[in-house]
């Protein structure tokens, strides 16, 4: 298993906002983006997941298990600043949608919802609307949205924001059984997320950068 970004650069609206990123990760291997605010972590995240094109570059994905045509898209899960969580659907009810919506990819099996709720450690509270919850618990419920599907490579944007510390161990320990289980991490933090051999890209961004730089 590989996800292999080669030369990426892109563009929101008129900026550039980075170039020449490369990086490949193989099966168990992690890589922690940082760098200041608008330094382009969530933006080149995005281009991993599919979410916005490259201006430059492309993303591929090697997989024994997948068919050679399958987009790198389909082997992620992404969780970025938002939920993707119904407010007033139940905690159960937007977990079993993502179950039934996402599915399964080849190779492994995603957690039921009961089980991924105890896992984020709020297995007691599943009846209740998501809007209830409290911005923590919130953050808790979309990420055990990661674990009733099975995905090879989690896309996390600041996944530990609003997290009280129980919390942020509980999504190290979820993100280290991922690895040892041969997943793929690529995430964004200003916190450091307790993984002692991930690789470190430190985005720069081209703010006020001239154009002919490129
Ligand atoms: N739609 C857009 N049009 C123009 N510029 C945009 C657009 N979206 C984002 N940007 C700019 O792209 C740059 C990179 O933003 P991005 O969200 O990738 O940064 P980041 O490193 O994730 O920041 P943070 O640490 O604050 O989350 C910022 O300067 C931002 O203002």
């Amino acid at each position: 298993m590989r996800l292999e970004a080669e030369n990426l650069s892109a563009r929101r609206g008129e900026d550039l906002i980075f170039r020449n990123v490369s990086f490949v990760l193989q099966a168990g291997e992690s890589l922690v983006l940082t760098g200041r605010n608008g330094s382009g972590k969530s933006t080149l995240l995005r281009v991993v997941a599919g979410l916005l094109r490259p201006e430059v570059g492309r993303v591929r994905w090697h997989s024994a298990k997948s068919d050679s045509g399958m987009r790198p898209a389909e082997a992620c899960h992404y969780l970025g600043h938002r939920n993707a969580m119904k407010a007033e659907l139940t905690v159960s009810e937007n977990l079993s949608f993502w179950k039934r919506f996402l599915g399964d990819l080849h190779g492994g099996h995603g957690l039921t919802v009961g089980e991924a709720a105890e896992a984020v450690g709020l297995g007691d509270i599943t009846h209740l609307p998501f809007g209830y919850l409290s911005a923590g618990q919130q953050r808790r419920m979309a990420f055990a949205k990661l674990l009733v599907a099975y995905r090879p490579v989690w896309i996390l944007d600041e996944p530990t924001a609003a997290l009280d510390v129980n919390a942020e161990s509980v999504f190290t320990s979820l993100i280290k059984q991922h690895l040892t289980g041969g997943g793929i991490l690529l995430a964004a933090t200003h916190q450091p997320l307790g993984l002692a051999n991930a690789k470190e890209l430190r985005m720069q961004g081209f703010a006020g950068v001239a154009e002919d730089v490129w």
